[in-house]
């Protein structure tokens, strides 16, 4: 048997490619970390799990600096205090380590922890394009258990848009009226454009009738439904990487690159604001991410 043997600078240079691939994951990561796409743990718990995997061979040095507001001074200072050596890599963590590792994770990024027995009433936010209208429609087709409420807007309608069922479009005096009167449980003016505002009296119809009610709106309509009721569920959507994000918000094709650019830089700070929320939900495929909300929303 013969047996063909590739030169060495074949698999050279493939072992070279791999390297470039897998540094290149792990920058993808820990952007992921620093934007707040994935939690710190999440990161770990993915390390530990696949400890060959790019997020493994990350060196606890670089998952460290990853985290938000933590420079390499503070870096060192962490380490030393949890007995880590800076050469050792997350997938290679011992027991020990490991446990005082995420129990530092814990007091300093604490992840939102569910908040069971609360109102039917559900608020699902997130960045843009990360795919709230998506799963809110998915909803409501698949679920019509579920009341999705009909928002009012000062917004022209688009193509398509039916008064009454996407939204119920409203002049500005009209919309000025209906805050005079109490009639929205919250109200906002999002991307610096339109208003838009939950009419109150058919989510506590539906309440009332122990139906559950979802609301899809933005980060300022969520605290002010926090604010008016308080046992209201608010569940973050994220996107499963900055990267999927920023490719949904170009793949629409619904808005100018200046726009696209002002948007991101508002994900970004939405992102950084999900620990105000109950639940977070990754919407990596639609069914599944609308099955989730909906399953919190009983
Ligand atoms: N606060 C608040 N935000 C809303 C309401 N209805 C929709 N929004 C938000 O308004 C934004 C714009 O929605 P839309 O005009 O449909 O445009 P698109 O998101 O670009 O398709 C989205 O972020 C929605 O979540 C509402 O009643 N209150
Ligand atoms: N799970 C998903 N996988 C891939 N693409 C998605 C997913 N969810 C939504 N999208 C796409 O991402 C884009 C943004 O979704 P959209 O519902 O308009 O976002 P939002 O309402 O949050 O601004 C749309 O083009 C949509 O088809």
């Amino acid at each position: 048997m013969t047996e063909t043997r590739r030169p060495p600078e074949v698999d050279r240079a493939a072992a070279s490619r791999r390297a470039v691939a897998a540094r290149r994951e792990r920058a993808a990561l820990k952007h992921d970390v620093a934007m707040r796409v994935i939690t710190p743990q999440e990161l770990l718990r993915r390390a530990l799990a696949h400890p060959e995997s790019p997020a493994g061979a990350m060196r606890i040095t670089e998952y460290l600096t990853a985290l938000p507001a933590i420079g390499e001074g503070k870096r060192d200072r962490i380490l030393a205090a949890l007995e880590i050596s800076p050469v050792k890599r997350l997938g290679g963590l011992g027991a020990r380590q490991r446990a005082a590792l995420a129990q530092w994770l814990d007091e300093r990024f604490p992840e939102p922890v569910a908040r069971p027995g609360r109102s039917r009433l559900v608020v699902l936010a997130g960045p843009t394009a990360v795919g709230k209208g998506t799963v809110a429609a998915h909803i409501r087709d698949h679920h019509p258990e579920i009341m999705l409420s009909v928002s009012a807007t000062t917004r022209p309608p688009r193509p398509g848009e039916v008064d009454g069922e996407h939204y119920y479009f409203v002049d500005d005096d009209a919309f000025d009226r209906l805050v005079e009167t109490g009639a929205l449980l919250e109200h906002a003016t999002v991307h610096n454009k339109y208003r838009y505002g939950t009419p109150r009296e058919p989510i506590e119809r539906a309440l009332a009738d122990g139906r559950s009610v979802l609301l899809e709106i933005d980060l300022q309509g969520a605290r002010q439904v926090r604010a008016a009721a308080p046992d209201a569920k608010l569940v973050f959507l994220l996107p499963p990487s900055w990267d999927e994000l920023v490719h949904r918000l170009v793949g629409r094709g619904t808005e100018g690159e200046e726009e696209r650019a002002r948007r991101l830089r508002t994900a970004k700070h939405e992102l950084a604001s999900q620990g105000e929320f109950d639940y977070r939900v990754v919407n990596d495929d639609v069914a599944r991410a609308a099955a989730e909300v909906a399953t919190l929303a009983r």
